[in-house]
Protein backbone atom coordinates (compact mmCIF):
# COMPACT_ATOMS: atom_id res chain seq x y z
CA UNK A 1 0.00 0.00 0.00
CA UNK A 2 1.12 3.36 -1.26
CA UNK A 3 -0.39 6.03 1.38
CA UNK A 4 0.95 7.26 4.82
CA UNK A 5 -0.02 4.46 7.55
CA UNK A 6 -1.92 5.93 9.66
CA UNK A 7 0.39 4.16 12.69
CA UNK A 8 4.36 3.81 11.73
CA UNK A 9 6.15 2.55 14.82
CA UNK A 10 10.07 2.29 14.31
CA UNK A 11 12.39 0.13 16.00
CA UNK A 12 10.08 1.29 19.17
CA UNK A 13 11.72 0.57 22.81
CA UNK A 14 10.74 1.29 26.01
CA UNK A 15 12.53 0.90 29.49
CA UNK A 16 11.22 0.80 32.78
CA UNK A 17 14.27 1.04 35.00
CA UNK A 18 16.64 -1.54 33.81
CA UNK A 19 13.70 -3.38 32.66
CA UNK A 20 13.19 -3.33 28.72
CA UNK A 21 9.75 -3.96 28.48
CA UNK A 22 9.58 -3.40 24.39
CA UNK A 23 12.47 -4.30 22.53
CA UNK A 24 12.86 -2.37 19.21
CA UNK A 25 9.35 -3.02 17.76
CA UNK A 26 8.74 -1.99 14.23
CA UNK A 27 5.35 -2.09 12.94
CA UNK A 28 2.56 -0.16 10.50
CA UNK A 29 -1.24 -0.20 10.44
CA UNK A 30 -2.95 1.12 7.41
CA UNK A 31 -5.72 2.76 6.66
CA UNK A 32 -8.92 1.50 7.05
CA UNK A 33 -7.27 -1.88 8.77
CA UNK A 34 -8.35 -3.62 11.82
CA UNK A 35 -4.88 -4.24 13.61
CA UNK A 36 -4.96 -7.17 16.75
CA UNK A 37 -2.08 -6.62 18.97
CA UNK A 38 -1.85 -9.82 21.10
CA UNK A 39 0.53 -11.18 23.36
CA UNK A 40 0.92 -13.36 26.30
CA UNK A 41 0.90 -11.64 30.02
CA UNK A 42 3.53 -8.69 30.36
CA UNK A 43 4.20 -8.68 26.70
CA UNK A 44 4.52 -4.84 26.29
CA UNK A 45 0.71 -4.81 24.64
CA UNK A 46 -0.35 -1.90 26.89
CA UNK A 47 3.26 -0.20 27.16
CA UNK A 48 3.11 0.17 23.22
CA UNK A 49 -0.26 1.43 23.05
CA UNK A 50 0.32 4.13 25.86
CA UNK A 51 3.20 5.31 23.66
CA UNK A 52 1.36 5.15 20.28
CA UNK A 53 -2.11 6.88 22.39
CA UNK A 54 0.43 9.83 23.41
CA UNK A 55 0.61 8.74 27.06
CA UNK A 56 3.85 7.59 27.34
CA UNK A 57 7.09 9.23 26.20
CA UNK A 58 9.13 6.06 23.88
CA UNK A 59 12.90 5.39 25.25
CA UNK A 60 13.95 5.25 21.77
CA UNK A 61 12.27 5.08 18.18
CA UNK A 62 10.07 6.70 16.61
CA UNK A 63 6.60 6.70 16.39
CA UNK A 64 4.17 8.19 13.70
CA UNK A 65 0.04 8.78 13.78
CA UNK A 66 -1.43 10.34 10.81
CA UNK A 67 2.28 11.24 9.81
CA UNK A 68 2.77 13.46 13.20
CA UNK A 69 4.38 12.74 16.85
CA UNK A 70 1.52 11.64 19.30
CA UNK A 71 2.59 13.64 21.63
CA UNK A 72 1.50 16.76 20.08
CA UNK A 73 -1.87 16.08 21.33
CA UNK A 74 -3.73 19.13 19.98
CA UNK A 75 -3.41 17.68 16.26
CA UNK A 76 -3.63 13.83 17.08
CA UNK A 77 -6.13 13.28 19.70
CA UNK A 78 -9.13 14.91 18.28
CA UNK A 79 -8.69 11.91 15.69
CA UNK A 80 -8.51 9.30 18.05
CA UNK A 81 -11.23 7.14 20.15
CA UNK A 82 -9.78 5.14 22.64
CA UNK A 83 -11.68 2.67 24.62
CA UNK A 84 -9.48 1.82 27.94
CA UNK A 85 -9.94 -1.13 29.96
CA UNK A 86 -11.36 1.06 33.08
CA UNK A 87 -12.57 4.86 31.82
CA UNK A 88 -12.63 5.59 35.18
CA UNK A 89 -15.59 7.53 35.06
CA UNK A 90 -16.89 9.52 38.24
CA UNK A 91 -19.31 7.61 39.78
CA UNK A 92 -21.50 10.34 40.89
CA UNK A 93 -22.15 11.15 37.50
CA UNK A 94 -25.15 9.89 35.19
CA UNK A 95 -24.55 7.71 31.85
CA UNK A 96 -25.56 10.94 30.30
CA UNK A 97 -23.71 13.08 31.82
CA UNK A 98 -20.43 10.97 31.14
CA UNK A 99 -21.23 10.93 27.76
CA UNK A 100 -21.60 14.46 27.61
CA UNK A 101 -17.95 14.77 29.55
CA UNK A 102 -16.77 12.68 26.74
CA UNK A 103 -18.00 14.65 24.06
CA UNK A 104 -16.44 18.07 25.65
CA UNK A 105 -12.92 15.99 26.12
CA UNK A 106 -13.01 14.24 22.03
CA UNK A 107 -13.22 17.76 20.97
CA UNK A 108 -15.42 16.08 17.85
CA UNK A 109 -18.74 16.55 16.88
CA UNK A 110 -22.12 14.33 18.13
CA UNK A 111 -24.89 14.27 19.80
CA UNK A 112 -25.07 12.73 23.62
CA UNK A 113 -28.63 11.02 22.13
CA UNK A 114 -27.24 9.24 19.26
CA UNK A 115 -23.88 8.06 21.49
CA UNK A 116 -26.52 6.92 23.89
CA UNK A 117 -28.61 5.32 21.29
CA UNK A 118 -25.23 3.60 19.65
CA UNK A 119 -24.00 2.21 23.02
CA UNK A 120 -27.79 1.02 23.96
CA UNK A 121 -27.91 2.92 26.90
CA UNK A 122 -30.71 5.43 26.18
CA UNK A 123 -32.82 4.03 29.25
CA UNK A 124 -30.00 4.00 31.42
CA UNK A 125 -29.50 7.91 30.65
CA UNK A 126 -30.47 9.36 34.10
CA UNK A 127 -28.73 6.66 36.23
CA UNK A 128 -25.58 7.16 38.08
CA UNK A 129 -22.18 5.43 36.81
CA UNK A 130 -22.01 3.84 40.06
CA UNK A 131 -25.71 1.82 39.68
CA UNK A 132 -24.64 0.51 36.48
CA UNK A 133 -23.93 -3.51 35.44
CA UNK A 134 -20.47 -4.23 34.70
CA UNK A 135 -21.28 -4.49 30.93
CA UNK A 136 -23.30 -1.90 31.41
CA UNK A 137 -20.13 0.21 32.41
CA UNK A 138 -18.53 -1.57 29.55
CA UNK A 139 -20.59 -0.06 27.11
CA UNK A 140 -19.84 3.70 28.52
CA UNK A 141 -16.85 2.65 27.99
CA UNK A 142 -17.33 1.80 24.34
CA UNK A 143 -18.61 5.52 24.27
CA UNK A 144 -15.18 7.09 24.05
CA UNK A 145 -14.38 5.18 21.13
CA UNK A 146 -17.60 6.01 19.29
CA UNK A 147 -18.58 9.57 19.78
CA UNK A 148 -17.91 11.55 17.35
CA UNK A 149 -17.11 9.25 15.11
CA UNK A 150 -12.75 9.02 15.22
CA UNK A 151 -10.70 8.13 12.42
CA UNK A 152 -8.59 5.96 14.22
CA UNK A 153 -10.14 3.54 17.27
CA UNK A 154 -8.37 2.12 19.88
CA UNK A 155 -10.25 -1.34 21.63
CA UNK A 156 -8.50 -2.10 24.62
CA UNK A 157 -9.67 -5.74 25.92
CA UNK A 158 -13.51 -4.07 24.30
CA UNK A 159 -15.84 -7.46 25.13
CA UNK A 160 -14.61 -8.67 28.06
CA UNK A 161 -17.54 -8.93 30.81
CA UNK A 162 -20.06 -8.01 27.71
CA UNK A 163 -22.64 -10.73 27.32
CA UNK A 164 -23.42 -12.46 23.58
CA UNK A 165 -25.76 -9.94 22.20
CA UNK A 166 -23.66 -6.97 23.79
CA UNK A 167 -20.55 -8.53 21.56
CA UNK A 168 -22.29 -8.86 18.87
CA UNK A 169 -23.93 -5.24 18.85
CA UNK A 170 -20.47 -3.80 19.41
CA UNK A 171 -18.52 -5.96 16.30
CA UNK A 172 -21.83 -4.37 14.49
CA UNK A 173 -20.91 -0.91 15.50
CA UNK A 174 -17.31 -1.30 15.12
CA UNK A 175 -18.49 -3.00 11.52
CA UNK A 176 -19.95 0.35 10.34
CA UNK A 177 -17.17 2.22 11.60
CA UNK A 178 -14.81 0.62 9.53
CA UNK A 179 -17.35 0.99 6.68
CA UNK A 180 -17.23 4.82 7.08
CA UNK A 181 -13.10 4.17 6.32
CA UNK A 182 -11.92 3.86 10.41
CA UNK A 183 -9.08 2.02 11.35
CA UNK A 184 -9.06 -0.06 14.44
CA UNK A 185 -6.59 -1.64 17.06
CA UNK A 186 -7.43 -3.84 19.08
CA UNK A 187 -6.30 -5.95 21.74
CA UNK A 188 -7.61 -9.04 23.54
CA UNK A 189 -7.34 -11.95 25.24
CA UNK A 190 -10.33 -13.46 23.06
CA UNK A 191 -8.34 -14.95 20.64
CA UNK A 192 -11.16 -16.07 18.30
CA UNK A 193 -12.69 -12.66 18.28
CA UNK A 194 -8.83 -11.28 16.45
CA UNK A 195 -9.01 -14.40 14.47
CA UNK A 196 -12.60 -13.63 13.05
CA UNK A 197 -11.77 -9.97 12.63
CA UNK A 198 -8.02 -8.91 12.35
CA UNK A 199 -6.66 -8.06 8.73
CA UNK A 200 -3.18 -8.27 10.65
CA UNK A 201 -1.89 -9.72 13.93
CA UNK A 202 1.30 -8.41 15.51
CA UNK A 203 1.95 -11.38 18.70
CA UNK A 204 4.03 -10.16 20.93
CA UNK A 205 6.17 -12.20 23.49
CA UNK A 206 8.65 -10.54 26.10
CA UNK A 207 8.23 -7.17 24.06
CA UNK A 208 9.19 -8.02 21.15
CA UNK A 209 7.16 -9.76 17.68
CA UNK A 210 7.16 -13.35 17.65
CA UNK A 211 5.38 -13.35 14.16
CA UNK A 212 2.85 -10.88 12.49
CA UNK A 213 0.86 -10.85 10.04
CA UNK A 214 -2.52 -12.00 8.59
CA UNK A 215 -4.05 -15.19 10.31
CA UNK A 216 -3.24 -17.20 7.59
CA UNK A 217 0.17 -15.98 7.43
CA UNK A 218 0.34 -16.84 11.25
CA UNK A 219 -0.68 -20.10 11.25
CA UNK A 220 0.62 -21.51 8.06
CA UNK A 221 3.65 -22.97 9.62
CA UNK A 222 2.43 -24.96 12.12
CA UNK A 223 0.46 -28.55 11.69
CA UNK A 224 -3.23 -29.27 11.42
CA UNK A 225 -4.47 -31.29 14.40
CA UNK A 226 -6.81 -34.43 14.81
CA UNK A 227 -8.11 -34.57 18.06
CA UNK A 228 -10.08 -37.49 19.74
CA UNK A 229 -10.95 -39.55 22.34
CA UNK A 230 -11.56 -43.63 23.05
CA UNK A 231 -12.78 -46.12 24.89
CA UNK A 232 -10.28 -47.38 27.47
CA UNK A 233 -10.22 -50.88 25.97
CA UNK A 234 -9.16 -49.39 22.25
CA UNK A 235 -5.67 -50.23 21.64
CA UNK A 236 -3.08 -49.62 18.64
CA UNK A 237 -3.98 -45.69 17.24
CA UNK A 238 -2.92 -46.05 13.32
CA UNK A 239 -1.24 -42.80 13.35
CA UNK A 240 1.60 -41.08 16.24
CA UNK A 241 -1.03 -39.50 18.70
CA UNK A 242 -0.06 -37.60 21.90
CA UNK A 243 -2.05 -38.55 25.09
CA UNK A 244 -3.32 -35.09 26.38
CA UNK A 245 -3.86 -34.78 29.85
CA UNK A 246 -7.69 -34.64 29.67
CA UNK A 247 -6.75 -37.97 27.92
CA UNK A 248 -8.29 -36.81 24.20
CA UNK A 249 -5.92 -37.82 21.79
CA UNK A 250 -3.56 -35.45 19.61
CA UNK A 251 -2.36 -36.13 16.36
CA UNK A 252 -0.54 -32.93 14.64
CA UNK A 253 -0.25 -33.16 10.53
CA UNK A 254 0.80 -31.72 7.22
CA UNK A 255 -1.31 -34.24 5.64
CA UNK A 256 -5.03 -33.47 7.09
CA UNK A 257 -6.98 -35.39 4.50
CA UNK A 258 -4.61 -38.59 4.46
CA UNK A 259 -4.15 -39.04 7.79
CA UNK A 260 -8.08 -38.44 8.58
CA UNK A 261 -8.73 -41.05 6.10
CA UNK A 262 -6.45 -43.36 7.35
CA UNK A 263 -7.57 -42.76 10.82
CA UNK A 264 -11.33 -43.25 10.12
CA UNK A 265 -10.81 -46.16 7.90
CA UNK A 266 -9.21 -48.19 10.93
CA UNK A 267 -11.75 -46.93 13.06
CA UNK A 268 -14.61 -48.61 10.93
CA UNK A 269 -12.49 -51.53 10.18
CA UNK A 270 -12.48 -52.70 13.74
CA UNK A 271 -15.48 -51.19 14.89
CA UNK A 272 -14.17 -48.00 16.88
CA UNK A 273 -16.02 -44.92 17.97
CA UNK A 274 -14.23 -42.07 17.86
CA UNK A 275 -15.60 -39.68 20.23
CA UNK A 276 -15.65 -36.02 20.04
CA UNK A 277 -13.65 -36.08 17.09
CA UNK A 278 -12.34 -32.71 15.47
CA UNK A 279 -10.15 -32.35 12.59
CA UNK A 280 -8.95 -28.92 11.65
CA UNK A 281 -6.27 -26.33 10.44
CA UNK A 282 -4.59 -24.62 13.30
CA UNK A 283 -6.22 -22.01 15.51
CA UNK A 284 -4.59 -19.09 17.12
CA UNK A 285 -4.59 -20.42 20.66
CA UNK A 286 -2.30 -23.22 19.26
CA UNK A 287 0.05 -20.21 17.86
CA UNK A 288 -0.29 -19.04 21.05
CA UNK A 289 0.23 -22.34 22.86
CA UNK A 290 3.55 -22.84 21.01
CA UNK A 291 5.08 -19.19 22.61
CA UNK A 292 5.19 -21.45 25.73
CA UNK A 293 7.94 -23.73 24.13
CA UNK A 294 10.03 -21.29 22.73
N1 LIG B 1 5.11 1.46 35.25
C1 LIG B 1 5.83 0.33 35.19
N2 LIG B 1 6.97 0.18 35.89
C2 LIG B 1 7.70 -0.96 35.81
N3 LIG B 1 7.37 -2.03 35.03
C3 LIG B 1 6.23 -1.93 34.33
C4 LIG B 1 5.41 -0.76 34.35
N4 LIG B 1 4.36 -0.95 33.54
C5 LIG B 1 4.52 -2.20 33.02
N5 LIG B 1 5.65 -2.78 33.50
C6 LIG B 1 6.15 -4.12 33.13
O1 LIG B 1 6.40 -4.13 31.73
C7 LIG B 1 5.99 -5.37 31.16
C8 LIG B 1 4.97 -5.10 30.05
O2 LIG B 1 3.78 -4.64 30.64
P1 LIG B 1 2.48 -4.32 29.79
O3 LIG B 1 1.43 -3.83 30.74
O4 LIG B 1 2.84 -3.43 28.66
O5 LIG B 1 2.12 -5.78 29.24
P2 LIG B 1 0.78 -6.33 28.52
O6 LIG B 1 1.25 -7.04 27.29
O7 LIG B 1 -0.19 -5.22 28.33
O8 LIG B 1 0.27 -7.38 29.59
P3 LIG B 1 -1.21 -7.92 29.99
O9 LIG B 1 -1.71 -8.79 28.87
O10 LIG B 1 -0.88 -8.75 31.19
O11 LIG B 1 -2.08 -6.73 30.29
C9 LIG B 1 5.45 -6.22 32.31
O12 LIG B 1 6.48 -7.09 32.73
C10 LIG B 1 5.13 -5.21 33.40
O13 LIG B 1 5.30 -5.77 34.68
Amino acid sequence: MSSTPVIDVERLNLTYGDFHAVRDLSFQVERGELYALLGTNGAGKTSTLEIIEGHRTATSGTVRVFGQSPRDRRAVRPRMGIMLQESGFSPDLTVKESVRLIGKLSQRMDTVERVLGVVDLARKAGVKVSQLSGGEKRRLDFATAVYGMPELIFLDEPTTGLDIQSRDDLWDTVDRLREDGATVVLTTHYLEEAQQRADRIGLMHKGAFHREGTVSELTRTLPSAIRFSLAASVQGVPLQATRESDGTYLVETFALQKDLHTLLRWAQDHAVELRDLQAGPTRLDDVFRALGTD
